[in-house]
């Protein structure tokens, strides 16, 4: 579905073959590593320009011309929503029916809070994450971070009885590095920064299962928390079917480190395709290719910024859809804003350092 191999889901190795129009258009954004030995500042900024980036939709470019009584590019028009509850204006594009673009849809101090959540709250059990089928049930990943605990398996046979109740059974703790109670092989100990820097996915409400490429209904959940509900069921009015209410039950949290991309998909595991799926950006900017409903489609290149939301229904479900690059350079990141918020507050060491070099995004999802 995705390009991409085993758990990681965003994966910095697309390995799709064809040259379809969606895959030349990857190829055109993805960032080039250089092959060169010379890491200088110069050199990267000299491979950022070389990627051109004029044929870019920026929204915010379109919302300012907006606010300024300017001529919109010819393919994008605001929607006028006469149901939308929030003031936001919101772009379409002509001949992508179904899709709905919301610069700036988040304040500061909402991403804020939604970036915290998606490092503390939704990588916790008994929500997954790419870790959990390695590892099992990792509590606490952030904590263990600001706390430089490294990930060990301990076993019965080193003694560990407190820890682990059965005998023959082993698993996977955090702990501190020179521990003198938990017995581990230090070679074989994982920073926990380092496992945070790994994270891909995680997933929320009803848990998809990514083998199966389905909602596995058996898997314990939770249901989706009450304040993402309710800004998904508020963001979701301008895309929703005439006196309909959106019903949030499932979300994938994707976590973009420098490199990453997700390859060119169709999100189409949900029954009713009329439903958007609400797709929020956090952290550094990112490029989002928009194709049609075949991979020879020309697809249209937007930026997606932090605080933007994507709204996907009816035709636009059925539209493929990827990330092919994300921007970590602090020139061309666009969250200076943002870190100096959450720097503003104390005890946000951890997250900030994340944060430079990464992109969060929460998509959620009507499954039923
Ligand atoms: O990261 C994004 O903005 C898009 C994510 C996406 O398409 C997905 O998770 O299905
Ligand atoms: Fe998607």
């Amino acid at each position: 579905m995705y390009g991409t191999k085993g758990s990681n889901r965003v994966d910095s190795t697309a390995t799709e073959t064809e040259r379809t129009a969606f895959r030349q258009a990857e190829k055109r954004y993805k960032l080039y590593k250089s092959t060169s030995t010379l890491k200088s500042r110069s050199k990267q900024k000299k491979q950022y320009l070389e990627t051109d980036v004029s044929q870019v939709v920026d929204f915010d470019s379109v919302l300012c011309a907006h606010q300024c009584g300017e001529d919109l590019p010819f393919r994008t028009y605001r929607f006028q929503c006469p149901k939308d509850p929030s003031d936001h204006p919101i772009f379409c594009f002509r001949d992508r029916p179904g899709f709905y673009f919301i610069p700036g849809a988040l304040s500061i101090e909402e991403q804020c809070s939604w970036i915290k959540a998606s490092l503390k709250s939704f990588p916790q059990p008994p929500n997954r994450t790419n870790h959990t089928a390695i590892y099992g049930p990792l509590r606490d990943l952030l904590s263990a971070v600001e706390n430089e605990r490294v990930l060990v398996q301990v076993q019965n046979s080193f003694g560990n009885e407190a820890i682990c109740g059965d005998l023959d059974e082993s698993k996977y703790i955090f702990t501190e590095k020179n521990s003198s109670t938990v017995h581990f092989e230090p070679c074989k100990a994982i920073p926990a920064s380092v496992l945070l820097r790994k994270l891909r996915w995680s997933t929320l409400g009803l848990q998809f299962d990514w083998s199966k490429r389905n909602y596995d209904t058996s898997l314990p959940h939770h249901k989706i928390h009450d304040a993402l509900c309710f800004l998904s069921k508020e963001m979701a009015t301008p895309a929703m079917p005439y006196g309909e209410e959106f019903h949030p039950e499932a979300a994938i949290v994707n976590y973009f480190g420098p490199s990453d991309m997700l390859g060119g998909h169709l999100d189409d595991m949900e029954a009713d395709w009329s439903k958007p799926i609400v797709s929020i950006s956090l952290g550094c900017k990112a490029i989002f290719l928009l194709g049609g409903k075949s991979r020879e489609d020309t697809p249209v290149a937007m930026f997606l910024r932090t605080g933007d939301i994507v709204l996907m229904a009816g035709e636009a479900r059925e539209c493929f859809h990827g990330i092919p690059r994300i921007f970590t350079d602090e020139e061309y990141s666009d969250i200076s804003a943002l870190l100096l918020k959450l720097s503003d507050e104390e005890g946000n060491a951890a997250i900030l350092e994340y944060l430079k070099t990464s992109r969060i995004n929460i998509n959620i999802r009507q499954v039923n």
